[in-house]
């Protein structure tokens, strides 16, 4: 693929940037572009940080990176969370702290007794390290001692050790050269401080986002830090705004959601499509099965993988996909996944090795100890591990207590000080939830996708199905005060807005817009259905195909 002038721009320059990126513009090509470069003029020791948003973008990203077989050298390749616990807090809170008793665990705020969760009343998300009170940081250095990592104090403490500690401010200058943050428009406060310490140390620092596209504001992240560095003078300020991906029509669908004297770009055809279904989510997935068929054939879709349902809720991807006929994958994630324990991420690791032939046993231990540092001993054993797993998983019903016993067994040989028993737990919990264990199945590519809008960040379809556009429900509406419903009152409509532009931002080819005449509410009663607000606003309709369908 040839890189656009807009695209060549920021691969030349070599210096600190901010990136801003319209969907479909090729960021996550820019991104891995530069690092290819950045890769080929570093020492062994030496790496690039890139941030991305979750395990499965971070995954994606390493690949392009090191797609025509470079070397990462000594780079890191994950989430902020990760960073900051493997390249900070673990090696370097000793230093300030004193060594803890047993090995780090990382819990919940949520999950403490009261009595505990009372004493972080003073934390919030948004908390700078000046106020960080010396009680305060007794308190975290305690919980640290005690072999504990509180998952919502890892920014806040992150941003301490690395402050205090100039072991870990050389230890990063020395090792890496460059830091990504990819969706830099989903950062929160100590994200940013982290990112803006670490370009304070002459590591080129290169920001890439949308501001279009924040959709985590629920979870404290705030488009604004990017906005900020678009104005600051020490980042020169670059644009990526040619959509690549989607049709003229779709582009000129979601940009006119977005402002509505958005300039059109001249098509012949409308490939937003709308209807109304009538009937509950039993009645769409009926619907969805006779569409999926016409929409592969007139669009000419080669594999039904190309496609994609996107849910606004859970719930109705989960009745979807109980209901559908055509083969079909839903995508969830799971606890497993999340957690931060070292041992939850290599048993993760090795059910994709398991399930997914892309996936290397060797890309697997590599993440946490290199092949080189591991005795001939523990390599003999990781072969005879690897070679029962694999026997495991070829075998017509899979024996969770083998797969567990030998995960258990591989996660001994490379972090025996990470054991941890809720790992154990979270992945005994995956194998025996089927939804969950096909999750890590490649998506075989007769069937069709399933997955919320949030999850839908950063993927591309050629053609989506968005459920969920209802009044209420999509734009989250809410009664106000005494139960108010004639005045309602909408919970974001701007986060609300940037999902659904997410969403329909997704497909290549076309896109369809559905909402039914029933649904079925939180409490699992059926209500009217009624469009959601940004179906009808601002005379969008006639940015859409014109079926009898689409009429109001
Ligand atoms: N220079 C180019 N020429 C042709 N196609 C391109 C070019 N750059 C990117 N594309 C294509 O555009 C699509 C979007 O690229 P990419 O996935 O990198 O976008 P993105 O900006 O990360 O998207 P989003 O923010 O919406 O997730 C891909 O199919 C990619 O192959």
């Amino acid at each position: 693929m040839k890189p656009t002038e807009q695209q060549k721009l920021i691969l030349d320059y070599d210096g600190n940037s901010v990136v801003i990126a319209a969907p479909g513009s090729g960021k996550t090509f820019v991104i891995s572009e530069k690092i290819k470069g950045n890769l080929k003029n570093l020492l062994e020791h030496q790496g690039v940080i890139a941030i991305s948003y979750t395990n499965k973008a971070s995954t994606e990203l390493k690949n392009r990176s090191l797609s025509n077989g470079e070397n990462s050298m000594s780079s890191f390749f994950g989430t902020i969370d990760k960073f900051n616990l493997s390249e900070i807090i673990i090696p370097f809170a000793k230093h300030l702290f004193g060594i803890p008793k047993i090995q780090i665990k990382i819990t919940k705020l949520s999950s403490l007794p009261k009595y505990e969760s009372k004493n972080f009343e003073w934390f919030n998300r948004n908390l700078a390290l000046e106020k960080l009170s010396n009680a305060n940081i007794d308190l975290l250095k305690s919980y640290f001692l005690s072999g504990s990592i509180l998952i919502e104090t890892i920014g806040i403490l992150a941003n301490y050790v690395y402050t205090n500690s100039i072991a870990c401010q050389n230890y990063i200058r020395a090792r890496y050269k460059y830091i990504y943050i990819d969706e830099y428009q989903d950062s929160g406060f100590e994200q940013h401080q982290i990112f803006q310490k670490i370009k304070f140390l002459d590591i080129k620092a290169i920001a890439v986002g949308d501001l279009n596209q924040s959709i985590y504001a629920f979870s404290g992240k705030d488009a604004k830090y990017l906005e900020e560095l678009t104005k600051d003078e020490t980042f020169k300020y670059f644009k990526l705004d040619k959509n690549h991906r989607c049709h003229p029509s779709i582009i000129n669908y979601s940009n006119y959601l977005l402002n509505i004297k958005t300039e059109l770009i001249p098509t012949e055809k409308n490939l937003v499509f709308f209807s109304r279904v009538e009937g509950n989510e039993q009645a769409i997935a009926n619907w969805l099965d006779q569409k999926i068929k016409i929409v592969q054939e007139a669009f000419n879709i080669e594999k039904r993988n190309h496609i994609a349902i996107l849910t606004r809720t859970t719930r109705t991807s989960e009745i979807i996909n109980i209901q559908l006929k055509e083969p079909h994958k839903l995508s969830v994630s799971n606890e497993l996944d999340n957690n931060l324990n070292v041992w939850s991420s290599i048993f993760s690791n090795l059910l994709h090795f398991g399930y997914d032939k892309n996936f290397k046993f060797i890309d697997v231990i590599e993440v946490f100890t290199s092949y080189d540092n591991l005795k001939n001993s523990d390599l003999e054993k990781l072969k005879f591990a690897k070679q029962k797993i694999e026997g495991v998983f070829s075998a017509t019903t899979l024996n969770k207590e083998a797969l567990t016993a030998e995960f258990i067994n591989v996660a001994k040989i490379i972090a025996p000080k990470s054991k941890s028993q809720e790992s154990i737990d979270l992945l005994t919990s995956v194998l025996n939830n089927p939804i969950e264990l096909k999750s890590y199945e490649p998506t075989n590519e007769n069937e069709v996708n399933i997955l919320t809008l949030h999850k839908s960040k950063g993927l591309e379809y050629d053609f989506i199905f968005h459920l969920d556009l209802y009044e209420w429900v999509f734009p989250n509406k809410k009664p106000s005060k005494n139960n108010d419903f004639k005045n309602p009152v909408f919970s974001d409509w701007t986060q609300d807005l940037n999902l659904h532009y997410v969403g329909i931002t997704r497909a290549r080819k076309g896109c369809w817009l559905v909402s039914s005449t029933k649904r079925t509410n939180n409490d699992g009663a059926t209500k009217n259905g009624n469009d959601s607000e940004f179906i009808w606003k601002d005379e969008i309709k006639k940015l859409r195909f014109e079926t009898k369908d689409t009429k109001d």
